[in-house]
């Protein structure tokens, strides 16, 4: 008695092969393919797993849809078109007269020796530029913002931002912002590699939180004979003249003509 009592019994088995694990097999097979046909019978039953999801991909693609669509635009230019006007601003002694010199003498082979107004020159097939050197009041800043397709930046690097740049940021803001691109000079008054490049970074990040993020800044890295670097000019020419100008639609809404007198 006390035998059959401990006697172990032997596991269940599954079957690999025979007539029962070939009939298990068929059925499994059929439970599959019976779902697949229903998924292909029905296919719109099965899209949506979650509304949730759906809706945050669709706003998704929408989102992108919309940033890389481009309001097409008509070409309002006039046969001979009107001069691009860059200004050209910044605290007093940081170099303006001397980058309109450097980048007219860039384009047009030719020195100027004094400045006394705005000064236009051809860039281009299709393309002319009227430089305009912004004093330092509120009525020309006001005035100049209101025109400018372009504005040059200048930032006194061994010095830092100053009072001007602020308030024509701000007055930017409430008259049709324009194209701002930086130019830091000055910056050959670091003797110090290292202080040059933490200042270049410092300067250039806090451009980008007062314009927007990525601005374009141009370094001008000393100069030569009361002049900047002509490479320096050059890129800084170049980049100016095959730019691309969208109308903004602040300027569009509010026309002001520029009197030269
Ligand atoms: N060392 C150095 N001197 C510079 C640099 N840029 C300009 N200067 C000098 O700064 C002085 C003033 O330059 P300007 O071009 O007359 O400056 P500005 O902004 O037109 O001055 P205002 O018209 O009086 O506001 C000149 O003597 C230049 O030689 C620079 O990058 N490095």
């Amino acid at each position: 008695m006390e035998k059959m009592e401990k006697k172990e019994h032997k596991r269940h088995q599954r079957k690999h092969s025979g007539p029962k694990a070939l009939k298990k097999n068929r059925k499994k097979d059929q439970g599959a393919e019976q779902e697949q046909d229903a998924r292909k019978r029905n296919p719109r039953a099965f899209t949506v797993h979650s509304a949730v999801r759906m809706a945050k991909t669709f706003h998704r693609t929408q989102d992108i849809k919309m940033k890389k669509h481009h309001i097409p635009l008509v070409d309002r230019t006039p046969l001979e078109p009107p001069p691009i006007v860059i200004v050209v601003m910044g605290p007093p002694k940081v170099g303006k007269s001397t980058l309109i010199r450097c980048l007219i003498r860039n384009y047009t082979r030719q020195k100027l020796t004094e400045i006394f107004g705005p000064v236009t020159i051809v860039s281009g097939k299709k393309r002319r530029l009227t430089f305009i050197e912004c004093n330092n009041d509120i009525n020309s800043m006001i005035d100049l913002a209101k025109v400018a397709d372009l504005v040059l930046m200048l930032i006194d690097a061994s010095f830092g931002f100053e009072m001007e740049t602020f308030e024509f940021l701000n007055i930017c803001q409430v008259h049709g912002f324009p194209r701002i691109m930086g130019v830091l000079t000055h910056l050959d008054s670091f003797k110090n590699n290292k202080t040059l490049s933490k200042t270049k970074k410092r300067l250039k990040h806090r451009f980008w939180t007062e314009v927007y993020q990525g601005a374009k800044l141009f370094y001008l890295s000393g100069m030569v004979y009361g002049e900047y670097q002509s490479q320096e000019v050059k890129n800084l020419g170049r980049f100016i003249s095959v730019m691309k100008f969208r109308p903004l639609t602040w300027q569009t809404s509010h026309s002001y003509v520029l009197v030269d007198r």
